[in-house]
């Protein structure tokens, strides 16, 4: 099978992006890793397909690296309505659906601003916290981040009594002045740290909130600059938008 695939990146977290809306293509999970990997294939940190579905502008379809069919990408969503837009199929606003339910999403000065789904709860762990922002993530607040040890001891947490059945992302969060955060997060499914990662840092921003941080907050990851934006609900969250750049870096040709 001969494909055409475009490769996309939101601040550093890359993806290989395939039109499926005409429903010619299956992928297995060898496939979906293969065209993932960064030695032997394409390369990024996860694949996303364009589908068709009634009653939205389209659906996304979301694999980790590793072939697995993932839960929602919060950078991969962006860079998804940046490629919808590229291909015409919105103007400056989109209506998709993705595994976590439906999203909302614009295009505005450059950045994709999407909506994220609501979060009713965040856990209080021993030395973290615990929640979902359409994936699931480990929160810890830590100080010297550039020195951490990110993939030893983001695998450690994954890989606990606790998540190792199911796996999480785990996210660590410095807190800097002026309502700045600072993140570095281990991706499930990647089993490795990643440049960014945008349900991470949702997650990060909705648990410094409890801190005092005030929306919107701005975050610095590996690959570059991310704001979040939310409403605060009861214990809960509302109006929850990931904000950050999705640049399309080349299209090209492979055969499976
Ligand atoms: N990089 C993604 C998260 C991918 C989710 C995946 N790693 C999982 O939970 O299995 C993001 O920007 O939100």
């Amino acid at each position: 099978m001969d494909l055409t695939f475009y490769k996309y990146q939101g601040t550093g977290n890359d993806f290989v992006v395939l039109d499926n809306r005409s429903q010619e293509i299956t992928l297995t999970q060898e496939q979906v890793a293969f065209l993932c990997d960064r030695r032997k294939g394409v390369g990024a940190d996860g694949l996303m397909l364009l589908q068709n579905k009634e009653g939205y502008d389209f659906e996304m379809v979301y694999y980790n690296a590793d072939g697995r069919v993932g839960s929602m990408c919060g950078n991969g969503g962006r860079c998804l309505v940046a490629f919808v837009q590229f291909m015409g199929v919105v103007e400056n606003e989109a209506y998709f659906i993705a595994s976590d339910g439906p999203h909302k999403a614009y295009l505005k000065d450059g950045l994709v601003h999407l909506q994220m789904k609501d979060v009713d709860a965040i856990e209080d762990l021993e030395e973290a916290t615990f929640m979902n922002t359409g994936s699931p993530h480990y929160v810890k607040q830590v100080e010297a981040l550039a020195d951490l040890n990110v993939f030893a001891e983001g695998r450690a947490i994954r890989y606990s009594d606790r998540f190792k059945a199911e796996g999480t992302n785990v996210n660590f969060v410095e807190h800097l002045p002026q309502n700045k955060l600072s993140v570095r997060t281990y991706e499930r499914g990647v089993e490795d740290e990643t440049f960014s990662c945008g349900t991470g840092v949702t997650a990060c921003a909705l648990a410094a909130s409890r801190s005092g941080y005030e929306s919107p907050v701005p975050i610095s990851v590996l690959g570059g600059e991310l704001q979040v934006s939310f409403e605060k609900e009861g214990s809960g969250f509302k109006n929850v938008f990931l904000i950050g750049p999705a640049v399309q870096v080349f299209k090209g040709e492979i055969t499976l």
